[in-house]
């Protein structure tokens, strides 16, 4: 089935946030200019621990080069209030069923001592979109071509971006994120920073350095377009590999959803192992966490550990708004703008406008989507705890809904979001009647190709997608990449773009 149609937003019981917070944020916003955030990257640094000096200079310099300036990055330093009024999601299907999991050994690899390759090597090889005329929505299947460009209403030309960081964050959609990244940087021959040794992640959950990127100690590769893989966040070593021009983004999902998510995909964790269920969790959280236990970062304020900061506070904190505030700044500074997953169809327009990308371009399916049957509904109560326990991501959650509404209305309008949602949503509608079996995802045990088997972890029933009988070359390939799964889609390109390094 296709993910169902959400209601348009002012309409939308908001997961997050009520309309009502919504709007008084865009009411109260004001637009500050100031650079504020000297200071901050030496609190991230901080955090991050062991960081170097020349590191935080190189850094400086690079943010002070920095020309890409989306107007989100203008948004407004709003202080988050500390209501945490926010409704739970709807879950249905009890039923669970005990998997099999996988512990990978991460063996970290070792930088090897080397002249260091700055952005300054890199050139921008982007192509130049002018064209003015409207979508080509009507093709089924994407075969890249110029598109036009809208801002706030007017019709200009812009340069679609192909240096791109995608922080990838955890059970947040990000992985219908990246297979977007990954179809248009292959249809493009654009060159992927994956992680070396074959490695499907850039060494989360350590905290990313340069050498994790195949290619880069090796300097066979002499420019990286897309970086994608789940890693934590480090600014000033991303930096290192990525170009100057390069446009950071990330994805946020509303905290309660995402903690239910978290918890069924890694019930192996030390943490969960032990708990019969979230609310048994939750309720003993305070004694029984502890940071220092390996993975034990699936379960609190994941998001904020994904980004670089320390997810070490409860609401019980006396310094949570302080800390709030800079680690919101510190996002707002190294990222041009954040998607939410509770609005993804909204996200999709917003990124492609922010990349000068065409509405093809961003067309996907739902991927790494759990079966009902491996979903826990919530009580009211259990939301206000997770709430507690994750303040920090809560914090952040609130922030940047309210922001990706102003960046809504600044850079789009309401109303042609709503049309070009609408559009999206009919192609990829046309688009799973051609490639989908079924039209939609089914459960593994249903999936006629195991080759296209999704990673199954947890107590997680994670689905995947048939496909139809296709005889057109073309559209087969183009359905098939649609529904190929992360770790395999990550693979092939691993092979495109180093054929000779074996296993
Ligand atoms: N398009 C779209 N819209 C809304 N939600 C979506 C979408 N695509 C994926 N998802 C949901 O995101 C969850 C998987 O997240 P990730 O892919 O980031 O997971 S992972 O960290 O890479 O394992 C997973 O959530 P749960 O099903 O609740 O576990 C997916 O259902």
């Amino acid at each position: 089935m296709l993910p169902p149609q959400r209601r348009w937003i002012r309409e939308q019981p908001v997961s997050s946030v009520t309309s009502h917070d919504k709007l008084k944020g865009l009411q109260h916003l004001t637009v500050n200019k100031q650079n504020l955030f000297t200071s901050l990257q030496n609190f991230l640094e901080g955090l991050n621990s062991g960081s170097l000096l020349a590191e935080k200079q190189d850094l400086k310099s690079l943010q002070k080069n920095r020309t890409s300036k989306l107007h989100h990055r203008k948004s407004p330093d709003d202080i988050l209030s500390s209501q945490v009024d926010g409704n739970i999601h709807p879950y249905t299907g009890p039923q669970m069923e005990a998997r099999t999991v996988f512990h990978g050994e991460l063996l970290l690899p070792e930088p090897e001592n080397r002249p260091s390759l700055g952005p300054s090597r890199f050139f921008v090889s982007q192509s130049t979109r002018t064209s003015s005329s409207a979508e080509t929505n009507q093709r089924l299947i994407n075969t890249p071509t110029p598109s036009s460009h809208l801002q706030a209403g007017t019709e200009t030309t812009c340069q679609p971006k192909s240096h791109i960081v995608f922080l990838k964050t955890h059970k947040t959609a990000s992985s219908t994120i990246l297979n977007i990244l990954y179809r248009y940087g292959e249809s493009r021959n654009l060159t992927f920073a994956l992680p070396v040794k074959k490695h499907m992640q850039l060494f989360y959950p350590n905290f990313f350095a340069e050498h994790f990127v195949e290619g880069v100690q090796s300097q066979r590769v002499r420019e990286f377009h897309i970086m994608c893989n789940h890693m934590r966040f480090r600014k000033s070593e991303v930096a290192k590999v990525m170009p100057e021009d390069t446009f950071y983004f990330s994805i946020l999902r509303h905290p309660v959803a995402m903690m239910e998510s978290l918890y069924t995909y890694y019930k192996s964790i030390a943490v969960f192992r032990k708990t019969f269920n979230l609310d048994n969790f939750l309720d003993n959280s305070l004694t029984n966490y502890m940071s220092a236990v390996s993975r034990n970062h699936y379960a609190h304020n994941t998001l904020a550990f994904d980004f670089g900061l320390n997810n070490n506070i409860t609401s019980y904190a006396d310094d949570l708004e302080e800390r709030a505030s800079m680690a919101i700044a510190a996002i707002k500074q190294d990222f041009h703008l954040i998607l939410i997953s509770e609005y993804f169809d909204e996200s999709l327009i917003l990124l492609k406008h922010a990349l000068c990308w065409s509405l093809e371009d961003v067309v996907s399916f739902k991927l790494n989507s759990r079966s009902d049957r491996s979903r826990q509904p919530l009580l009211q109560s259990t939301a206000e705890k997770i709430k507690r326990w994750n303040a920090l991501d809560w914090r952040i959650y609130l922030h940047f809904n309210n922001t990706f509404w102003y960046t809504v209305k600044s850079l789009i309008g309401e109303e042609q979001l709503k049309r070009e949602v609408n559009t999206l949503r009919a192609l990829r509608a046309k688009l799973a009647n051609v490639c989908l079996k079924g039209g939609g995802a089914v459960d593994p045990s249903q999936l006629k190709d195991h080759k296209l088997k999704p990673y199954q972890s947890g107590k997680a029933i994670i689905q995947g997608y048939n496909l139809n009988p296709l005889t057109d070359i073309q559209t087969k390939h183009k359905c098939m990449r649609l529904i190929t799964p992360e770790l395999q889609y990550t693979k092939l390109l691993y092979n495109k773009q180093f054929p000779d390094l074996h296993d």
